[in-house]
């Protein structure tokens, strides 16, 4: 249980390490190339949730955050025990939601400058708070099929 926590506070620490960064030494705006047509790092603010939905929401993203943040921490409690894959998945998820909620409570949007050109398509720029949170998405897919799986064989006898 314990670890999970360090795993968030590991990624709350980088994500606004960051950010504090991109704020601090680039300007608005400003886009620097670390791989041609592939990856950069533009300055960029968001003040919606993913592709910039609900721009200004504010109240809706600290209500759904902080319904997330409780949600994790109670599945961390009741089902992470001895499962260390959905453990550290809760903790990617649990820092990449409080990455990003740091940034609305202070900042009212989200800093975001990861800038990549995915298949040549401009994908939306986001940061390590948004990565934390789709690696734990995935990853609590993962431990879920394996879950089932291990049901079906049981079952089967
Ligand atoms: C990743 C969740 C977005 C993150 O949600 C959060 O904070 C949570 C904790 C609080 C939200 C209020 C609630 C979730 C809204 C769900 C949502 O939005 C659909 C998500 C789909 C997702 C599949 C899992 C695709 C991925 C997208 C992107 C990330 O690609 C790596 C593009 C990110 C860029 O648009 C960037 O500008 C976003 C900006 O940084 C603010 N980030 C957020 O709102």
């Amino acid at each position: 249980m314990f670890y999970y926590i360090i795993i968030a506070l590991f990624i709350i620490a980088l994500d606004q390490w960051t950010k504090w960064l991109i704020v601090k030494k680039m300007e608005l705006g400003e886009s620097i190339q670390v791989i041609e047509n592939f990856l950069y790092i533009t300055s960029h603010r968001n003040r919606g949730a993913a592709w910039g939905i609900l721009q200004g929401q504010m109240w809706f993203f600290y209500v759904v955050t902080i319904v997330v943040i409780i949600g994790i921490i109670y599945y961390m409690y009741k089902a992470a025990r001895g499962k260390w894959l959905l453990g550290v998945s809760l903790g990617f998820m649990l820092g990449g939601a409080i990455g990003n909620f740091i940034d609305r409570v202070y900042y009212k949007e989200v800093v975001d400058f990861i800038n990549t050109y995915i298949l040549g398509y401009d994908f939306p720029i986001f940061n390590i708070a948004d990565s934390a949170l789709v690696i734990g998405v995935g990853m609590l897919m993962i431990q879920m099929f394996k879950e089932e799986r291990e049901l079906k064989e049981k079952t089967n006898g």
